[in-house]
Protein backbone atom coordinates (compact mmCIF):
# COMPACT_ATOMS: atom_id res chain seq x y z
CA UNK A 1 0.00 0.00 0.00
CA UNK A 2 1.46 3.55 -1.29
CA UNK A 3 2.40 5.74 1.87
CA UNK A 4 0.37 9.02 2.53
CA UNK A 5 2.81 11.50 2.98
CA UNK A 6 2.62 15.24 4.15
CA UNK A 7 5.23 17.54 3.17
CA UNK A 8 4.77 20.80 4.52
CA UNK A 9 7.22 24.44 3.35
CA UNK A 10 7.00 27.12 6.16
CA UNK A 11 8.59 30.54 5.15
CA UNK A 12 10.16 32.04 2.59
CA UNK A 13 13.09 29.03 2.28
CA UNK A 14 10.52 26.44 3.06
CA UNK A 15 8.13 27.40 0.29
CA UNK A 16 10.76 27.57 -2.33
CA UNK A 17 12.17 24.02 -1.53
CA UNK A 18 8.54 22.64 -1.76
CA UNK A 19 8.29 24.43 -5.12
CA UNK A 20 11.50 22.66 -5.84
CA UNK A 21 10.23 19.24 -5.02
CA UNK A 22 7.07 19.82 -6.76
CA UNK A 23 8.37 20.82 -9.90
CA UNK A 24 10.66 17.65 -9.83
CA UNK A 25 8.05 15.67 -9.14
CA UNK A 26 5.65 17.35 -12.07
CA UNK A 27 8.06 16.96 -14.06
CA UNK A 28 9.45 20.54 -14.77
CA UNK A 29 6.84 22.07 -17.10
CA UNK A 30 5.24 25.10 -15.84
CA UNK A 31 1.91 23.93 -16.81
CA UNK A 32 3.08 20.33 -15.55
CA UNK A 33 1.18 20.79 -12.22
CA UNK A 34 -2.42 21.32 -13.35
CA UNK A 35 -1.81 17.96 -16.25
CA UNK A 36 1.42 16.39 -14.90
CA UNK A 37 0.46 12.93 -12.29
CA UNK A 38 3.47 13.51 -9.17
CA UNK A 39 6.57 11.17 -9.67
CA UNK A 40 5.95 10.21 -6.34
CA UNK A 41 5.30 6.38 -6.04
CA UNK A 42 3.62 7.20 -2.42
CA UNK A 43 0.32 10.08 -1.91
CA UNK A 44 2.06 13.39 -1.27
CA UNK A 45 0.13 16.37 -0.22
CA UNK A 46 2.00 19.54 -0.21
CA UNK A 47 1.21 22.66 1.68
CA UNK A 48 3.47 25.50 1.50
CA UNK A 49 2.27 28.04 4.18
CA UNK A 50 3.67 31.65 4.57
CA UNK A 51 2.62 35.20 6.38
CA UNK A 52 4.03 36.46 3.42
CA UNK A 53 1.45 36.59 0.38
CA UNK A 54 4.61 37.99 -2.23
CA UNK A 55 6.68 34.83 -1.08
CA UNK A 56 3.78 32.54 -1.95
CA UNK A 57 2.93 34.47 -5.11
CA UNK A 58 6.57 33.92 -5.93
CA UNK A 59 5.79 29.81 -6.32
CA UNK A 60 5.92 28.66 -9.97
CA UNK A 61 4.68 24.48 -8.68
CA UNK A 62 2.71 24.66 -6.18
CA UNK A 63 -0.84 24.42 -6.77
CA UNK A 64 -2.82 27.69 -5.66
CA UNK A 65 -5.63 25.36 -3.51
CA UNK A 66 -2.05 24.23 -1.69
CA UNK A 67 -1.03 27.24 -0.42
CA UNK A 68 -2.03 29.09 2.88
CA UNK A 69 -1.38 32.75 3.31
CA UNK A 70 -1.46 33.70 6.94
CA UNK A 71 -2.20 37.51 6.61
CA UNK A 72 0.32 39.47 9.15
CA UNK A 73 1.31 42.22 7.26
CA UNK A 74 4.79 41.12 4.85
CA UNK A 75 6.38 38.42 6.93
CA UNK A 76 7.31 38.61 10.39
CA UNK A 77 11.11 40.17 10.14
CA UNK A 78 12.73 37.54 11.58
CA UNK A 79 11.02 37.93 14.76
CA UNK A 80 10.24 35.11 16.34
CA UNK A 81 8.37 36.51 19.15
CA UNK A 82 6.10 37.90 16.60
CA UNK A 83 5.99 34.98 14.84
CA UNK A 84 4.82 32.21 17.77
CA UNK A 85 1.93 34.71 18.30
CA UNK A 86 0.91 34.97 14.67
CA UNK A 87 0.91 30.72 14.97
CA UNK A 88 -0.74 30.33 17.87
CA UNK A 89 -3.64 33.06 16.28
CA UNK A 90 -3.96 30.94 13.12
CA UNK A 91 -3.32 27.60 13.70
CA UNK A 92 -7.42 25.92 13.51
CA UNK A 93 -6.60 27.79 9.73
CA UNK A 94 -3.43 25.85 9.62
CA UNK A 95 -4.64 22.53 11.00
CA UNK A 96 -8.15 22.88 8.36
CA UNK A 97 -5.90 23.03 5.21
CA UNK A 98 -3.69 20.64 6.85
CA UNK A 99 -6.50 17.96 7.45
CA UNK A 100 -7.95 18.26 4.13
CA UNK A 101 -6.69 14.63 3.67
CA UNK A 102 -7.01 12.87 7.01
CA UNK A 103 -4.44 10.23 7.01
CA UNK A 104 -0.76 10.35 6.86
CA UNK A 105 1.97 7.68 7.78
CA UNK A 106 4.73 10.40 7.44
CA UNK A 107 5.72 14.47 7.54
CA UNK A 108 8.22 16.69 6.97
CA UNK A 109 8.49 20.18 7.94
CA UNK A 110 10.97 22.00 5.89
CA UNK A 111 11.96 25.77 6.79
CA UNK A 112 15.14 27.80 7.06
CA UNK A 113 16.24 28.12 11.17
CA UNK A 114 17.37 31.30 10.49
CA UNK A 115 14.39 33.51 9.41
CA UNK A 116 10.67 34.62 11.36
CA UNK A 117 7.85 32.42 10.04
CA UNK A 118 9.50 29.45 9.42
CA UNK A 119 11.93 28.91 12.57
CA UNK A 120 9.06 30.52 14.61
CA UNK A 121 5.95 28.12 13.16
CA UNK A 122 8.10 24.87 13.14
CA UNK A 123 8.39 23.89 15.85
CA UNK A 124 4.65 24.21 18.23
CA UNK A 125 3.54 22.75 14.68
CA UNK A 126 5.54 19.81 15.28
CA UNK A 127 4.62 19.45 18.44
CA UNK A 128 0.70 19.94 17.61
CA UNK A 129 1.06 17.09 15.07
CA UNK A 130 2.81 14.95 17.21
CA UNK A 131 0.15 15.39 20.04
CA UNK A 132 -2.68 15.09 17.96
CA UNK A 133 -1.40 12.11 15.48
CA UNK A 134 0.94 9.32 15.93
CA UNK A 135 2.75 9.45 12.54
CA UNK A 136 6.47 10.35 11.76
CA UNK A 137 7.20 13.74 11.76
CA UNK A 138 10.98 15.26 10.81
CA UNK A 139 12.03 18.73 9.68
CA UNK A 140 14.19 19.29 7.34
CA UNK A 141 15.91 22.43 8.94
CA UNK A 142 17.92 25.10 6.98
CA UNK A 143 20.92 26.59 8.76
CA UNK A 144 22.05 30.11 7.43
CA UNK A 145 25.09 31.56 5.63
CA UNK A 146 26.98 32.62 8.82
CA UNK A 147 27.84 35.90 7.28
CA UNK A 148 23.95 36.54 7.64
CA UNK A 149 24.40 38.25 10.96
CA UNK A 150 23.41 37.77 14.65
CA UNK A 151 19.68 37.79 14.44
CA UNK A 152 19.94 34.59 12.09
CA UNK A 153 22.53 32.90 14.09
CA UNK A 154 20.42 33.95 17.50
CA UNK A 155 17.17 32.02 15.86
CA UNK A 156 19.02 29.62 14.75
CA UNK A 157 19.86 28.26 17.86
CA UNK A 158 16.54 28.53 19.66
CA UNK A 159 15.05 27.40 16.49
CA UNK A 160 16.82 24.20 16.89
CA UNK A 161 16.47 23.83 20.58
CA UNK A 162 12.47 23.95 20.51
CA UNK A 163 12.43 21.56 17.63
CA UNK A 164 14.61 18.75 19.77
CA UNK A 165 12.11 19.89 22.69
CA UNK A 166 8.88 19.79 20.07
CA UNK A 167 8.75 15.99 20.38
CA UNK A 168 9.18 15.19 16.32
CA UNK A 169 11.30 12.28 15.21
CA UNK A 170 14.53 14.07 13.91
CA UNK A 171 16.23 17.21 12.69
CA UNK A 172 17.34 16.72 9.26
CA UNK A 173 20.34 19.40 8.40
CA UNK A 174 20.77 21.13 5.41
CA UNK A 175 23.77 24.06 5.53
CA UNK A 176 23.50 26.68 3.35
CA UNK A 177 27.30 27.59 4.60
CA UNK A 178 28.77 24.23 4.12
CA UNK A 179 27.06 24.00 0.53
CA UNK A 180 27.32 27.11 -1.02
CA UNK A 181 30.43 26.95 -3.50
CA UNK A 182 32.85 29.62 -2.18
CA UNK A 183 32.12 33.10 -1.68
CA UNK A 184 32.17 33.96 -5.29
CA UNK A 185 28.76 32.38 -6.14
CA UNK A 186 25.93 34.58 -6.20
CA UNK A 187 23.18 33.99 -3.39
CA UNK A 188 20.66 33.01 -5.93
CA UNK A 189 22.18 30.35 -7.79
CA UNK A 190 23.57 28.85 -4.26
CA UNK A 191 19.95 28.95 -3.41
CA UNK A 192 18.20 27.20 -6.51
CA UNK A 193 21.12 24.71 -6.71
CA UNK A 194 20.86 23.96 -2.90
CA UNK A 195 17.35 23.59 -2.95
CA UNK A 196 17.61 21.18 -6.02
CA UNK A 197 19.90 19.33 -4.22
CA UNK A 198 17.03 18.71 -1.16
CA UNK A 199 14.29 18.04 -3.25
CA UNK A 200 16.12 15.50 -5.38
CA UNK A 201 17.04 13.35 -2.52
CA UNK A 202 13.60 13.75 -0.88
CA UNK A 203 12.02 12.33 -4.11
CA UNK A 204 14.53 9.66 -3.71
CA UNK A 205 13.96 9.07 0.07
CA UNK A 206 10.17 8.93 -0.67
CA UNK A 207 11.14 5.66 -3.62
CA UNK A 208 13.20 4.46 -1.35
CA UNK A 209 10.79 4.03 1.77
CA UNK A 210 7.43 2.91 -0.71
CA UNK A 211 9.33 0.17 -3.03
CA UNK A 212 7.70 -3.20 -3.23
CA UNK A 213 10.93 -4.84 -4.23
CA UNK A 214 12.60 -7.52 -2.59
CA UNK A 215 15.31 -5.97 -0.64
CA UNK A 216 13.97 -2.90 0.71
CA UNK A 217 14.29 0.03 2.77
CA UNK A 218 11.02 0.82 4.54
CA UNK A 219 9.76 3.28 7.09
CA UNK A 220 10.15 1.55 9.92
CA UNK A 221 13.87 1.32 9.12
CA UNK A 222 13.75 4.55 8.77
CA UNK A 223 12.61 5.40 12.12
CA UNK A 224 14.92 3.23 14.10
CA UNK A 225 18.08 5.29 12.61
CA UNK A 226 16.42 8.61 13.18
CA UNK A 227 15.90 7.34 16.54
CA UNK A 228 19.04 7.04 17.66
CA UNK A 229 21.77 9.52 17.80
CA UNK A 230 20.89 13.07 19.25
CA UNK A 231 17.82 13.90 16.67
CA UNK A 232 19.86 15.34 14.65
CA UNK A 233 20.76 13.46 10.96
CA UNK A 234 21.37 14.57 7.55
CA UNK A 235 21.18 12.94 3.70
CA UNK A 236 24.08 11.95 1.34
CA UNK A 237 23.43 11.52 -2.32
CA UNK A 238 25.72 10.40 -5.32
CA UNK A 239 25.06 9.80 -9.15
CA UNK A 240 27.45 7.47 -9.57
CA UNK A 241 27.33 8.66 -13.57
CA UNK A 242 28.48 5.78 -16.06
CA UNK A 243 31.81 5.45 -15.10
CA UNK A 244 31.96 5.29 -10.98
CA UNK A 245 32.03 1.96 -9.71
CA UNK A 246 28.52 1.27 -6.61
CA UNK A 247 30.62 1.30 -4.15
CA UNK A 248 32.87 4.23 -4.71
CA UNK A 249 29.57 5.81 -5.35
CA UNK A 250 28.18 4.86 -1.39
CA UNK A 251 31.12 6.11 0.05
CA UNK A 252 30.98 9.68 -1.83
CA UNK A 253 27.68 10.15 -0.48
CA UNK A 254 28.75 9.88 2.81
CA UNK A 255 31.54 12.49 2.42
CA UNK A 256 31.52 16.12 2.67
CA UNK A 257 30.85 15.79 -1.45
CA UNK A 258 27.64 13.87 -0.90
CA UNK A 259 26.25 15.20 2.64
CA UNK A 260 23.83 18.58 3.40
CA UNK A 261 25.55 19.45 6.44
CA UNK A 262 28.96 19.03 7.61
CA UNK A 263 29.87 15.77 9.24
CA UNK A 264 32.98 13.33 9.58
CA UNK A 265 30.57 10.43 10.21
CA UNK A 266 32.88 7.63 11.34
CA UNK A 267 33.55 10.07 14.17
CA UNK A 268 29.86 11.50 14.75
CA UNK A 269 27.36 9.08 12.71
CA UNK A 270 24.99 7.15 15.06
CA UNK A 271 23.18 4.69 12.26
CA UNK A 272 22.64 4.77 8.95
CA UNK A 273 20.23 3.77 6.02
CA UNK A 274 21.82 3.23 2.60
CA UNK A 275 19.53 2.74 -0.49
CA UNK A 276 21.25 1.94 -3.88
CA UNK A 277 18.80 2.43 -7.32
CA UNK A 278 20.28 1.40 -10.44
CA UNK A 279 20.12 -1.09 -13.45
CA UNK A 280 20.21 -4.82 -12.44
CA UNK A 281 23.58 -5.69 -14.52
CA UNK A 282 25.68 -2.22 -12.56
CA UNK A 283 24.75 -3.47 -9.22
CA UNK A 284 27.16 -5.69 -7.74
CA UNK A 285 25.67 -7.58 -5.08
CA UNK A 286 28.62 -8.85 -3.06
CA UNK A 287 30.37 -5.21 -3.43
CA UNK A 288 27.70 -3.56 -1.51
CA UNK A 289 27.26 -5.84 1.18
CA UNK A 290 30.70 -6.01 1.83
CA UNK A 291 31.00 -1.84 2.25
CA UNK A 292 27.92 -1.98 4.16
CA UNK A 293 29.09 -4.42 6.36
CA UNK A 294 32.42 -2.85 6.49
CA UNK A 295 30.26 0.64 7.29
CA UNK A 296 28.28 -1.32 9.86
CA UNK A 297 31.25 -1.80 11.71
CA UNK A 298 32.66 1.48 11.79
CA UNK A 299 29.70 3.69 12.36
CA UNK A 300 27.00 1.56 13.90
CA UNK A 301 23.93 -0.04 12.36
CA UNK A 302 23.82 0.29 8.25
CA UNK A 303 19.79 -0.77 6.86
CA UNK A 304 21.03 -1.52 3.35
CA UNK A 305 18.07 -1.26 0.00
CA UNK A 306 18.58 -1.86 -3.27
CA UNK A 307 15.69 -0.53 -6.19
CA UNK A 308 16.38 -2.09 -9.69
CA UNK A 309 15.64 1.07 -11.89
CA UNK A 310 16.53 1.58 -15.39
CA UNK A 311 19.36 4.26 -14.37
CA UNK A 312 22.63 4.86 -13.75
CA UNK A 313 23.75 4.07 -10.14
CA UNK A 314 22.47 6.31 -7.33
CA UNK A 315 23.05 6.20 -3.55
CA UNK A 316 20.97 7.91 -1.19
CA UNK A 317 22.15 7.58 2.33
CA UNK A 318 20.26 9.00 5.42
CA UNK A 319 22.47 9.25 8.49
CA UNK A 320 21.48 9.90 12.02
CA UNK A 321 24.67 11.88 14.45
CA UNK A 322 25.58 11.01 17.78
CA UNK A 323 27.66 14.07 17.96
CA UNK A 324 28.64 17.21 15.80
CA UNK A 325 31.30 19.10 15.73
CA UNK A 326 29.87 21.72 13.61
CA UNK A 327 26.92 22.25 15.39
CA UNK A 328 28.83 23.22 18.16
CA UNK A 329 30.54 25.65 16.70
CA UNK A 330 27.03 27.11 15.37
CA UNK A 331 26.12 27.64 19.31
CA UNK A 332 29.46 29.00 20.15
CA UNK A 333 28.76 31.63 17.38
CA UNK A 334 24.74 32.00 18.19
CA UNK A 335 25.85 32.57 21.74
CA UNK A 336 28.75 34.93 20.29
CA UNK A 337 25.25 36.53 19.07
CA UNK A 338 23.03 37.10 21.85
CA UNK A 339 25.79 38.72 23.40
CA UNK A 340 25.84 41.36 20.25
CA UNK A 341 22.33 41.80 20.56
CA UNK A 342 22.17 42.00 24.55
CA UNK A 343 24.48 45.13 24.20
CA UNK A 344 22.82 46.60 21.44
CA UNK A 345 19.60 46.86 23.22
CA UNK A 346 21.79 48.30 26.60
CA UNK A 347 23.19 50.61 23.98
CA UNK A 348 19.72 51.59 22.69
CA UNK A 349 18.08 52.10 25.94
CA UNK A 350 20.83 54.53 27.49
CA UNK A 351 20.55 56.88 24.07
CA UNK A 352 16.61 56.25 25.04
CA UNK A 353 17.81 57.74 28.45
CA UNK A 354 19.44 60.65 27.02
CA UNK A 355 15.72 61.99 26.11
CA UNK A 356 14.77 62.36 29.89
CA UNK A 357 16.84 64.97 30.74
CA UNK A 358 14.60 67.06 29.06
CA UNK A 359 11.73 65.44 30.76
CA UNK A 360 9.06 68.54 31.87
CA UNK A 361 10.78 71.32 29.73
CA UNK A 362 9.73 73.33 26.14
CA UNK A 363 12.11 75.09 24.29
CA UNK A 364 12.82 78.87 24.95
CA UNK A 365 13.30 81.19 22.31
N1 LIG B 1 18.62 27.03 0.78
C1 LIG B 1 17.84 28.10 0.77
N2 LIG B 1 17.89 28.98 1.80
C2 LIG B 1 17.06 30.05 1.75
C3 LIG B 1 16.19 30.29 0.67
N3 LIG B 1 15.50 31.44 0.91
C4 LIG B 1 15.93 31.89 2.11
N4 LIG B 1 16.88 31.05 2.62
C5 LIG B 1 17.56 31.17 3.93
O1 LIG B 1 16.54 31.32 4.91
C6 LIG B 1 16.91 32.25 5.92
C7 LIG B 1 15.88 33.36 5.96
O2 LIG B 1 14.66 32.79 6.24
P1 LIG B 1 13.34 32.87 5.33
O3 LIG B 1 12.89 31.46 5.10
O4 LIG B 1 13.57 33.74 4.16
O5 LIG B 1 12.39 33.60 6.36
P2 LIG B 1 10.85 33.37 6.66
O6 LIG B 1 10.66 32.08 7.36
O7 LIG B 1 10.06 33.58 5.41
O8 LIG B 1 10.56 34.50 7.75
P3 LIG B 1 10.30 36.08 7.61
O9 LIG B 1 10.66 36.50 6.22
O10 LIG B 1 11.21 36.66 8.66
O11 LIG B 1 8.86 36.25 7.94
C8 LIG B 1 18.31 32.72 5.54
O12 LIG B 1 19.24 31.98 6.28
C9 LIG B 1 18.42 32.41 4.05
O13 LIG B 1 19.75 32.17 3.65
C10 LIG B 1 16.17 29.35 -0.41
O14 LIG B 1 15.44 29.45 -1.40
N5 LIG B 1 17.01 28.28 -0.29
Amino acid sequence: MALNVLLIGVGQCGNRILDEINKQAFGGGRLSKYFGRQKFPSNVKTVAINTSRNDLKELEYTKAKDRLHITHLHGVGANREEGKKVYEKNKDSIFKKLEEDDHYDLCFIISSTGGGTGSSFSPPLAQDLKEKYDFQVHSISVLPFRSEGTIFLQNTAFTLRELSDSGLDSIILVDNEFLRKGKDEDIHSAYSRINQMVAERMLFLLKALDSEMMLVTDLGDFKTVMDSGNMFATIGFCNAGENMRVESAIKKSLSPNGLLFDSNIFNEASRAMVTIQGEKDSLDMDGITRIIDKLSDEIGHVFKGVVVTDSNPRVLSVVSLDSSEELDDVFDKAVEAVEIEKKKKELQEENDEVFSKIDGMEPEY
